[in-house]
Parts: structure tokens; C-alpha cells; sequence
């Protein structure tokens, strides 16, 4: 999308008296110079500096002494706000030019030429403030103001009193609904039929950069120069011109009076910012084409000048010489915009605009933040102020980025979702019971029944308070590039089964109908699990399903007993699906790196596709602007509140296996990343952080090979902190302290890299002290430890339950890849399993369900196809044990229907250290 305005053709070209260049012969007229060279050039010939300062100084002074110079006392002159002046008269194309404390103060010093019985007529989409002002002056000083749609001169006509109309004031564009008011005919009816009145202009939307309104016959000017004039939002100001000396007059002695002028070093900053004025608004403009025209192409109603069926934008091209940077949007839903401005995280959530930052607010947000508060619930109404207006103010940053974050909030917020028929973003239809019908038609092609879908989830370690984060305590951990991948596979042949090929080969199946139905109480979509287990189902389960399963292991009953929990409660009375469900893992099952969060995240995200209770828009297909949608390659295309309702589940799957988990496994299994993560309800603030300068770190994992049992490793530190509180009490907050730490750490930019781990490896040692006096070391452990300390020099810590399990150690950026590989050979000799892995990476991915996104045929085989995906860090050093191949056990019976399922043969045939690279071939993943 180019930007379609260029500066340079902006037709008017106000001639100006200061600075010209000298002629260039007597026969060449001297050629006045151009907008952005007269905002950066400060020049007034008559205050020329005694030293020749290239930048006016500021004259800090109230009072100047003598009495026969041009200052005696700054309310009434000080000649820092006379260069400013002097320069803003000079780009306004005005003869005078006033500076105030703010946009308010220069409205009310033009609002006290009004004396009593004075008429005023305004605009009907004025700003609140201005709205408040008038309302003050209508009821304590007498005059009448008559609010009237400027958008159509002749609405004027009727008021327009050859004597008594003394003002009329306007605004083009208006504020935030952009409408377009023809101030030069305006201008043009009142002087014919009453010539007094004076015509006064807002002109704080455009500046006198993009629209100088004296040039058509107005009288008096004003800019907020809180906005665009001064541009960062870091001081307030308001700007009065105007032409004729007698309105001049007039209002020096008013501001003078009163008191308001802008101080000496306001008006230094405000000198300072215009000299970027005409930079500033080019870039800003430029992207708010951008913008405005993305949003415009997805069927949002857009207020902006700029678009070709603006109503009124013959009348500004005529009067302005660009669009401006403020843009107005409606989605049709008042909550619907409000989500949308939460979720961006770029545009500023603010008042006011013309700062080189975008900003973004909403109905609500002007309540809020008062900026339409002056204008009440139902004036607004009448005024045509939607609530679910959403206004953008486009600053200078990279337009990508800009469009990258708002479509990333209009996808989390729900506004667009993919249309693979126009293998593109589109507008959701308003009516959210239309959305659903609309994904279900895309997802099912319009046919009923089930697709397969394919998912995964990675592990993840935790560097500090694991076991205090289930008491409150902060948890920092990250996603390891290790995986655990579910299949789901519709059967049509009434049954539901399971197959856990990392569990012994697991399978079993049930008639859907024999299942105790009559146990659970299902939980309607919208509703979140209560914060207990249902017992009455478990209790169905174990007694009435799992009981006639022989000799079935812990692990595979824990396992069954999750997928059959959440797939009853998640259902609907009229809708039982059958289907298979398969999970195999790269990842070592029960060795603390969080393989039961990634298989409950796996686990809830089928029963929740499988139910249709979460949906998955693709990710953009490749456009000509590809650039735009880079950050959404196949990551961040699940929204936000899609991972949010699967994490809510996957932690009623790690209650079904843990007991009492604290939530930090499956919320790095769902969102990736790295976290530091509070468990809700112990006093400290609960939620989530994103933790950035992990990835960069290089960890070797070490699984001890000692089976272990996280359930009753966390229940016995639970029993310890009840038998004795204060020892364990202590511990808990001494962890918490090197959670804070490692937190400060790893966000602070001063560190350097050696400082870094030195700290992290110093606060590992310390927190795997704490886990020791907790109980929750083993011997491996020890040993695994002490072989990496000596001779290697380096700090291990057991990492997840303990007690067993895994052990991760820190790998320095100088330390030698011989090295490791010895240390790596030495471990392996000890019978330990080493990784080598890279952390903070994708959290839960769906397989694009899309046909565009898959890869033909690359279902069927196995192996090396297709691209590399986002598994390219990964690093085996030793692939994890492979599970025993064996066939099936005798109670899973393949799809009655007998077809071969595209995917589930190759995913139980294809090898463990194929699994990464298989799985991405098979097309497009959309990740969280
Ligand atoms: N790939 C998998 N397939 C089926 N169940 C799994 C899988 N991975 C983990 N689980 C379940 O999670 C349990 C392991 O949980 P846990 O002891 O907490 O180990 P971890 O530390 O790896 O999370 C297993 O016994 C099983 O019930
Ligand atoms: C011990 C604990 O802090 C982490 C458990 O990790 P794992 O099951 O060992 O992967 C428990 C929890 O946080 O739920």
C-alpha cells in the first residue's frame, strides 16, 4: 500500500514576508521559501542576538530593568515568546500571533471580545472542553449559542443576525468524526449579512502546516499547541493569530490582563518542536493513509479525509493541504472496541493527539479520561457520537509496526478473523451467533461432522521456585523445545478411544453411550470449571470405567481418566463426537520438565476443537505486503482470549493428574515464552509476566532417569510447611527473593552478558540449596551436580518436581563445544540422559486446518518434508528413550469405517527424532 500524499504537491505556497532569499537577477521574482524550511528556520531581522545564538535563549526573567526598554515585566512581554511569536505568525500566514498557557486558555481569551446579548453560533462535533467553556460564558455572561451542523453552510443562514451575531466559531476537521466544514463559504456567508462578527477557527486537528484558515477569510485562529505544534506532548500551549490590528489589539490587552501568556521556557520548547512540524506531519500523515486505508479494506466504517468517499473531501482538498494524522473508525460493538484498544500494546491508551507517539482511545476512554466529558450521555447521542468510535492518532513510528499491532488487537479482540475463500483478513460479522456459524461453515466446509486435528505443546523448565510457586511464591520457567503432539481422529462409529504411545502404547476405547453420563454435569461453553475437581465424576471413572482396564499403570490411568474428564464435561447433551485421541512426546514422560502440562494442554485444546468450543482463524496467507504480516508467520494466529479459555482447561487437566498444581506448566505450555508466574490467592499480586533476555541463554538438561511422582512430591513439601511453617515459611520467602532478583537481572539493560550468569548461576546454587532442606532432591541429582561443578566448573539445580527426574545446568557463552561433549559423553556414561535445548519458544500450536496451509502428501510419509519449522532450535544431543514399538494392544479397534486416517499412521510410525521436522512439514502451524 504506498502512501498516496506527497508534500511536495501541496498546491498553496503562502508567500511570507521573513526569511526570502535575496532575487536571483532583477528579471527573477524572489521565490518565497516553502513550508518546512520557514517552521526550521528561526529568523526575525529586528531581535537579532547579541552573540549570534544559533537557537533563541531563553529569558528566564520576570521582570527587565530600566525603563526605556522594549520588556519591563514578562506577563506583558519577554523576548523569548516574542521570537515565538514572531516565527508563528510567520508559518500562519498572519500579521499577529499570541502565545497562552493552553488551547483552553487561547478559546477563552477570543471568548472575552463577547459582551452581553452577543449571539455566537458553534459547531454541533465541537471538543468537550470547548462545549464546556461556551456553556460557562452562555449562563454567566448572557450570550446565546446556537449549535448548528456546520457541515452544511446554509444550516448557518437562519442564525446569522446582521447585528447580534458577534462570533462564530469552527472547526475542519472536526474532532473525533473528521467531518469536513467549508470555512471559507462559511466565512464568506457571514461577512455578507453581518459584517462584524468575528469568525474564529479551531485549527489544532491540522496545523498551519496542513491548513491556514486566515487565507480564507477568517478572523481569528487557534491551535492547541499541546499537539502538533510542540509534537511530544511534553508541554501545554495555546496560539491566537489573526490579521486585523484592532482584533490584535484587543487581545494583547486581554492576555496581557489576565495573565496567561506562555512562559519563557514553554515558549523556547514550543520553538523548538515546531522547527519538525512540517517532518512530523508528513510522516504522520503518510501513515495514516496507511492505516486508515487498511481498515477501510477490512469493511470498518473510517473517518478520514483522506479515503476517497469522505463526505465533504472536495471541500478540504480545496481548503487544506493534507489529511492530518487523526482518524476515527466504528466496529458496530461498544465492547468490541473496547477490547480492541486493551489489546493494543503500541498505540498509547491516552488523550490528546499531535505527538510523535500513536495513541488510541474509545467512548468509554473519553469518559474516562474526560475528554468528551463535558458533553453528557445524551448530547453525545444526539450528536451522533457512536460509543464504539475508536479514534487513532498516528505518530511517527514504523508504519509496519503500527498496522502489525492493531491487527494483532483486532485478532485478539475478535474483529477479523481469516477468510480462507479470500485468503484473507476480513471483518467479523457483527453478530457474534453469525461469527460462530461463519468459522464452523469455513472450518467444516459446510458439511456436519469432524475434521482431525493436530496439536502440540511444549515442556518447559523452571529456573527458580519450583514447589514454592504451588505456596504464592514467583516461578520463573520457559518452553523448552521439546514437545508433546496431539492427534485427534473423528470415528463414526459411536466411540471414543485413546492412544498414549509414550505410556506403554496405551490404548483402549468405549462406547460413547457407556460412558457414566449420569455422573457428570457438564459445564456450558462460557463457563469456566469451578476451582474443585468434580469428584462424582472422577469417582465414575475410576470405579465404573477404569476399573475393568487390567493392569493398567498410574500414568496411563492418570492420563485416561484427564482426556475422559474434560471430553465428558465438555460436552453438550445433543453433541457426543467420537473420536480417537493419540499423544506421543519428544519429551521424557515424568523427568520434571512438564510433560503432564503439555499432554493436558494438548489434551484440553483437542476436547475443545473436537466440541467446536474454540476455533482457529489461519494465519494471512503471503500478500504483497508481506512485511506487514511478519511477526504473524504462523505465530501469534490464536487470539488471546482462544489461549486464555484452552489454559483455564489444561489446568483442570494438571489438577486431574498433579492434585494441587500451582498453573506455571501449563501456562508456559500454552502461551511459550518465558514467564515469572504468581499462583492467584496468597497475598502477593497473582499473574503473569513476559520475561525477555532468556531465550538467549543455552541450558543442558539432564534427565536422571529416576522415575518420580509429582503428585507426592508436591503434597509431601505441602505436609512439611504444615508440620513446620516457620522453617518452611523462611525458605519460601528466600525464593521469592531470587525470583525478584533473577527477575531484576535478566530485565536489566546495564548487565553485562558475564555479570548475567554469574548472577543466575549464584542464585540457581542458592535455590537448589532451598530444595534440599524442602526434601525434594535425590542422590542423581547430587551426582549430576557434582559432575558438572567439577571439573567443569558449573551450577546445576534439579529443575520441576525433583525427587528425581531433572536437573538443569548452565551453560556460560565462552564455555568450549569440546568441553561440553565431554561433559555430555561423561554423563551418558553415568547412564543419565543429556539435552541440549534452547528455551522461550512457541507455545501451543494447531496444524492450519486449512487445505491452502497443508502440504499435499506430506501426511503420509514420514520424515524430512516440507520446510523447516518452528522446532529449528532444537538440539538433541541424545534422542529421549524411544517407547517400546509394539503393536497396538487388542482392545483398539481402528476407525469402523476402516479408512486409513491422513495423519494418524505416520505419527505413530514416524521416529522420535523425526517428530519435530515431520510434524512441520505437514503445513502451517498457528501458534499462540
Ligand atoms: N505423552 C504423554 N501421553 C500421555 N500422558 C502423558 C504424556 N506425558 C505426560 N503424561 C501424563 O503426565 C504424567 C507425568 O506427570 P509428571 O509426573 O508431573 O511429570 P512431568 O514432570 O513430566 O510433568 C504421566 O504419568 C501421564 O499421566
Ligand atoms: C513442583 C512444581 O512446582 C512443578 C512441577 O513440575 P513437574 O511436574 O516436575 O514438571 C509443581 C507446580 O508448580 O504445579
Amino acid at each position: 500500500m504506498a502512501p498516496t500524499i506527497d508534500p511536495r504537491a501541496a498546491p498553496k505556497l503562502p508567500v511570507h514576508d521573513l526569511p526570502t532569499p535575496e532575487p536571483e537577477s532583477p528579471f527573477r521574482p524572489r521565490k518565497p521559501y516553502r513550508f518546512s524550511t520557514l517552521c526550521a528556520t528561526v529568523d526575525n531581522p529586528d531581535m537579532k542576538d547579541q552573540y549570534g545564538s544559533s537557537s533563541v535563549p531563553i529569558y528566564q526573567t520576570a521582570t527587565f530593568k530600566g525603563v526605556s526598554g522594549e520588556y519591563d515585566y514578562t506577563r506583558s512581554g519577554n523576548p523569548t515568546r516574542s521570537h515565538l511569536q514572531h516565527h508563528i505568525a510567520k508559518i500562519s500566514s498572519a500579521n499577529h500571533a499570541f502565545t497562552v498557557s493552553s488551547g483552553m486558555a487561547a478559546l477563552d481569551i477570543i471568548l472575552r471580545l463577547l459582551k452581553p446579548g452577543d449571539e455566537v453560533i458553534a459547531g454541533d462535533d465541537l471538543y468537550g472542553g470547548t462545549n464546556r467553556l461556551l456553556t460557562y460564558v452562555r449562563t454567566h455572561v448572557g450570550v446565546t449559542v446556537h449549535h448548528v451542523d456546520t457541515t452544511n453552510p446554509e444550516s448557518l443562514h437562519p442564525y446569522i443576525h446582521p447585528t447580534k451575531t458577534a462570533m462564530v466559531l469552527l472547526e475542519s476537521p472536526t474532532n473525533p468524526l473528521l467531518k469536513i466544514v467549508d470555512i471559507a463559504t462559511i466565512s464568506r456567508d457571514v461577512k455578507e449579512r453581518a459584517p462584524n462578527a468575528i469568525i474564529v477557527v479551531d485549527n489544532t486537528m491540522m496545523s498551519p502546516y496542513l491548513q491556514r484558515p486566515l487565507e480564507h477569510g477568517v478572523d481569528i485562529v487557534y491551535d492547541s499547541a499541546t499537539k502538533y505544534l510542540s509534537g511530544h506532548h511534553d508541554l501545554m500551549a495555546g496560539v491566537v493569530t489573526c490579521n486585523a490590528d484592532y482584533i490584535a489589539k484587543k487581545l494583547a490587552f486581554i492576555i496581557n490582563s489576565v495573565g496567561n501568556a506562555l512562559t519563557p521556557m514553554d515558549s523556547f520548547f514550543l520553538l523548538r518542536g515546531i522547527k519538525t512540524l512540517a517532518v512530523r506531519m508528513d510522516r504522520q500523515q503518510n501513515s495514516s493513509q496507511i492505516v486508515a486505508e487498511y481498515l477501510y479494506g477490512l469493511g470498518f466504517k473510517v473517518n478520514y479525509p483522506g479515503l476517497p468517499d469522505h463526505p465533504g473531501r472536495e471541500i478540504h482538498l480545496r481548503i487544506a493541504d493534507g489529511n492530518g494524522a487523526v482518524l476515527s473508525f466504528e466496529t458496530g460493538n461498544k465492547e468490541l472496541s473496547e477490547k480492541i484498544v486493551g489489546s493494543t500494546r503500541l498505540w498509547g491508551i491516552s488523550v490528546s493527539f499531535g505527538c510523535v507517539n500513536s495513541l488510541i482511545n474509545q467512548g468509554r476512554a473519553y469518559h474516562l479520561f474526560q475528554r468528551h466529558a463535558s458533553i453528557d450521555a445524551a448530547t453525545r447521542a444526539a450528536r451522533g457520537l457512536p460509543e464504539d468510535l475508536i479514534r487513532l492518532c498516528v505518530g511517527i513510528e514504523d508504519p509496519h509496526d503500527l498496522l502489525d499491532d492493531l491487527e494483532r488487537a483486532l485478532i485478539e479482540a475478535g474483529a477479523i478473523a481469516f477468510d480462507m475463500y479470500q485468503n484473507k483478513y476480513v471483518r467479523v460479522p457483527e453478530n457474534h451467533l453469525l461469527r460462530t456459524a461463519v468459522e464452523s461453515l469455513q472450518l467444516d466446509g459446510g458439511q456436519e461432522g469432524q475434521r482431525e486435528w493436530f496439536v502440540s505443546a511444549p515442556g518447559k523448565i523452571i529456573l527458580f521456585g519450583e514447589h514454592a510457586v504451588v505456596h504464592g511464591v514467583t516461578a520463573i520457567a520457559a518452553a523448552v523445545d521439546l514437545r508433546c503432539f496431539g492427534l485427534a481422529t473423528p470415528r463414526n462409529d459411536g466411540k471414543v478411544s485413546v492412544h498414549f504411545q509414550d505410556l506403554g502404547n496405551f490404548s483402549y476405547e468405549w462406547d460413547i453411550e457407556s460412558l457414566p453420563w449420569d455422573a457428570v454435569t457438564p459445564i456450558p461453553p462460557g463457563e469456566a470449571h469451578p476451582d474443585e475437581l468434580d469428584q462424582r465424576l472422577v469417582g465414575a471413572l475410576n470405579e465404573r470405567v477404569l476399573s475393568s482396564i487390567e493392569n493398567i499403570q498410574n500414568g496411563a490411568r492418570g492420563a485416561t481418566i484427564t482426556f475422559l474428564y474434560l471430553y465428558m464435561i465438555l460436552s453438550r447433551s445433543q453433541y457426543k463426537p467420537g473420536f480417537n485421541f493419540t499423544s506421543r512426546a519428544t519429551l521424557p514422560v515424568g523427568a520434571g520438565l512438564g510433560s503432564s502440562a503439555s499432554f493436558s494442554t494438548c489434551t484440553a485444546t483437542a476436547c475443545l476443537l473436537v466440541h467446536r468450543r474454540i476455533s482457529v482463524p489461519p494465519p494471512p496467507a503471503p500478500t504483497s505486503t508481506e512485511h506487514i504480516h511478519v511477526s504473524h508467520q504462523g505465530r501469534r494466529a490464536i487470539p488471546v482470549s482462544t489461549a486464555d479459555e484452552v489454559n483455564r482447561w489444561a489446568f483442570v487437566a494438571e489438577k486431574i493428574l498433579h492434585g494441587n498444581p500451582s498453573g506455571v506448566d501449563n501456562s508456559v505450555a500454552v502461551y511459550g515464552g518465558a514467564l515469572a508466574y504468581t499462583r492467584e490467592g496468597f497475598g502477593r499480586k497473582g499473574g503473569m509476566e513476559a520475561i525477555q533476555g532468556f531465550k538467549s541463554l543455552k541450558f543442558l538438561l539432564t534427565n536422571s532417569k529416576v522415575p518420580r511422582d509429582t503428585k507426592k512430591l508436591v503434597a509431601g513439601v505441602s505436609e512439611k510447611k504444615a508440620n513446620e511453617p516457620e522453617l518452611v515459611g523462611g525458605i519460601l520467602d528466600a525464593i521469592q527473593s531470587i525470583s525478584d532478583e533473577a527477575k531484576r537481572a535478566l530485565a536489566d539493560p546495564e548487565l553485562s552478558r558475564d555479570s548475567l550468569l554469574t548472577a543466575l548461576s549464584a542464585l540457581m546454587e542458592e535455590n537448589h540449596k532451598h530444595l534440599v532442606t524442602l526434601g525434594v532432591s535425590h542422590p542423581s541429582l547430587e551426582t549430576i551436580r557434582e559432575k558438572t561443578a567439577s571439573p567443569h566448573g558449573l551450577t546445576t539445580k534439579l529443575t520441576g518436581a525433583g525427587g528425581g527426574g531433572c536437573a538443569v545446568t548452565l551453560v556460560p557463552d565462552d564455555f568450549k563445544d569440546e568441553q561440553l561433549q565431554d561433559l555430555i559423553n561423561e554423563l551418558i556414561r553415568e547412564n543419565f540422559q543429556p539435552y541440549l535445548t534452547s528455551v522461550g519458544g512457541s507455545g501451543l500450536g494447531i496444524l492450519s486446518p486449512y487445505a491452502e496451509h497443508r502440504i499435499r502428501g506430506a501426511a503420509r510419509g514420514s520424515g524430512s518434508q516440507g520446510q523447516a519449522g518452528d522446532g529449528g532450535d532444537f538440539a538433541q544431543v541424545t534422542p529421549p528413550e524411544t517407547p517400546t514399538p509394539g503393536d497396538a494392544s487388542p482392545q483398539f479397534v481402528a476407525d469402523a469405517s476402516g479408512d486409513l486416517e491422513p495423519l494418524r499412521t505416520p505419527f505413530l510410525n514416524s521416529s522420535l527424532t523425526e517428530l519435530p521436522e515431520w510434524s512441520a512439514g505437514l503445513g502451517r502451524w498457528l501458534y499462540v
